[in-house]
């Protein structure tokens, strides 16, 4: 049996991730732990795999405890950095199990948004235009996605190692409406209620277009995800960080 804690367990996806967790026959329930918590209650002697999903804000400081603490980690929660994950890299060197402590961060982990952003990938060095528009439900407290911010440096490399330059752009006047920049790559936020979690990848070129969409309509289609995720960090997952849910594919 996986011995999995969760992190955020009160929360949105938290919660789903509890019952994900009680309704696999291959895991149980160590602690379900939330805002206010003490995080050093988790550790090795009751704990295999800990699924942190709270908020960007305090996400780095619970990632860093639950290091010391010497537990492997499955991380959803977005808002990561190149510095925080430095900072990750830093406390798995500095920590109590070096070269055998694994820490998986995965902006999404349903499996229709980890293809779309693996084909974005291949697609990119194709078309001279790229844009990315992610649509969520209002409660969410950042924007871009953290999937947005991930396919664009992903679509950004792809155009980089083929050696594409910028993409054309005449735009003169701009209140915002263009998105945020991420690598070059114009990324939009709409929140509207009634949706869950949905991306499109536009790329154009003279006379033609190809769009990848992904449709996230329930929170219960992340769930096959975070299982994969602590099944392989309890298995053969390589120690150190590794990020995207791609990386435990067959792709
Ligand atoms: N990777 C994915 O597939 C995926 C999918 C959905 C959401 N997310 C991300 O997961 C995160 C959580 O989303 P949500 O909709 O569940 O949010 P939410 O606001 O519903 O839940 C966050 C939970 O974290 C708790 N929390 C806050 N501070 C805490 C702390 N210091 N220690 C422990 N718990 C704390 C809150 O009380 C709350 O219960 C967001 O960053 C979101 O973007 C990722
Ligand atoms: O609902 C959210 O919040 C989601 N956050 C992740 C992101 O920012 O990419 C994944 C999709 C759902």
């Amino acid at each position: 049996m996986i011995q999995v804690s969760v992190v955020g367990a009160k929360g949105r996806m938290g919660s789903h991730v509890v019952d994900a967790v009680n309704g696999a026959e291959d895991m149980q329930l160590a602690l379900a732990l939330d805002a206010g918590d003490d995080l050093t209650r988790i550790e090795p002697a009751n704990t295999d795999v800990v699924v942190e999903f709270t908020v960007p804000s305090v996400s780095l400081g619970n990632v860093l405890a639950l290091i010391a603490q010497g537990v492997d980690i499955v991380v959803g929660t977005t808002g990561w950095t190149d510095e925080k994950l430095a900072q990750v890299r830093k406390a798995i060197a500095d920590g109590p199990r070096p070269d055998t402590q694994k820490v998986f961060i995965a902006p999404n982990f349903a499996i229709s948004a980890v293809l779309a952003d693996y084909f974005a990938t291949k697609a990119a060095k194709y078309f001279e235009s790229a844009e990315v528009i992610e649509l969520h439900h209002p409660n969410k407290v950042d924007a871009p996605s953290g999937t947005a911010i991930h396919t664009a440096h992903g679509i950004a490399e792809a155009r980089k190692a083929a050696g594409l330059g910028e993409v054309p752009d005449n735009t003169e006047t701009d209140g915002g409406s263009r998105g945020q920049v991420v690598d070059g790559i114009h990324v939009h936020a709409v929140r509207l209620r009634g949706l869950n979690a949905h991306e499109e990848v536009l790329f154009g070129n003279a006379g033609e277009q190809l769009t990848i969409r992904a449709d996230s309509f329930d929170r219960g289609s992340f769930m096959p995800g975070v299982l994969l995720a602590v099944r392989k960090l309890a298995a053969d997952a390589p120690a150190g960080l590794t990020i995207g849910l791609d990386n435990f594919l067959d792709l």
